[in-house]
């Protein structure tokens, strides 16, 4: 009696609908649910009251049911993309929220560093693989990425994105897409100013993070690397370091 127990899922915050700020979904209609918990602690992290595990006590069990009733809920019931971030989402037993949700009607992408791969990535519709360069300070693992590719299998739809902080990164990105030429590339200027646990109402430089871009931009098109994607975070641009947006 009472059959097994349901899998509990650490929960930061889920959110929406809004619209995916980043990426290959930009501009898309989302709820995020984003996981408690991350393997990195990159060193411009922007949410890291999902990261740092003196915030575990934030974070919620949750059930793959309640998390969809409260997808259910601020979606007014219609499905729609669901965003998985975090943290890193990979890091939780999402399987069971994958199958019901699509069962539901929902589809799912998914937003991880490629540290961690999970027999369930070929249950997602799309994932973001967003390995850090060296300005994060976290060293990137090849295989471990690679893992995550081969986890993501034929049907889900991977692209890369990756973080641009200075001429370091910039190098490091030129390099590491050569490697994975298949993968549709998105390049996001480093938010100069993120939002801290000790500072959550920080403004960002706009006036930076534009230059930022447009630097970016000269230096794409100044060295003909016309595969790439140059994209700001758009939900920074609209609500600045706001939370929950
Ligand atoms: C907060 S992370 C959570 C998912 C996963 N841990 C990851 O890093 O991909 C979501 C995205 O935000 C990006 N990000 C975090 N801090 C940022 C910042 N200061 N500026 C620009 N992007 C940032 C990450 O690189 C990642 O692509
Ligand atoms: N609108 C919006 N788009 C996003 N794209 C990635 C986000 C994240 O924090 O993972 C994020 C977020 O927090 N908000
Ligand atoms: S991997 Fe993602 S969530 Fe973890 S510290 Fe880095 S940016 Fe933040
Ligand atoms: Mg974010």
């Amino acid at each position: 009696m009472g059959g097994v127990p349901a899998v509990s899922i650490a929960i930061s915050e889920i959110f929406g609908p809004t619209i995916q700020g980043e990426g290959a979904l930009i501009g898309v209609p989302t709820v995020f649910v984003r996981t408690g918990g991350c393997d990195f602690r990159c060193s411009w992290c922007d949410t890291l009251y999902a990261v740092e595990p003196r915030f575990k006590a934030d974070w919620q069990p949750m059930a793959a049911s309640a998390i969809l009733a409260e997808v259910n809920r601020l979606s007014g019931g219609a499905p729609l993309l669901v965003t998985l971030s975090g943290g890193n989402p990979a890091l939780q037993p999402l399987d069971a929220l994958l199958a019901l949700g699509h069962q539901q009607g929902h589809t799912f992408a998914m937003e991880t560093q490629g540290s961690k791969a999970q027999p369930w990535f070929r249950m997602l519709d799309h994932l973001t693989l967003s390995p850090k360069p060296p300005s994060s300070g976290m060293a990137f693992n090849r295989e471990r990425f690679e893992a995550c590719l081969a986890a993501a299998g034929a049907d889900t739809q991977v692209s890369l994105k990756l973080v641009i902080a200075d001429e370091a990164d910039y190098r490091w990105a030129r390099a590491l897409a050569d490697d994975y030429p298949q993968l549709p590339l998105y390049l996001q200027p480093c938010n100069p100013a993120p939002a801290t646990p000790e500072q959550p109402e920080r403004e960002t430089d706009t006036q930076e993070l534009n230059a930022r871009l447009r630097w970016l931009v000269d230096k794409v098109t100044g060295d003909r690397w016309y595969r790439a994607r140059v994209l700001p975070q758009l939900h920074v641009l609209i609500w600045n370091n706001e939370r929950g947006v």
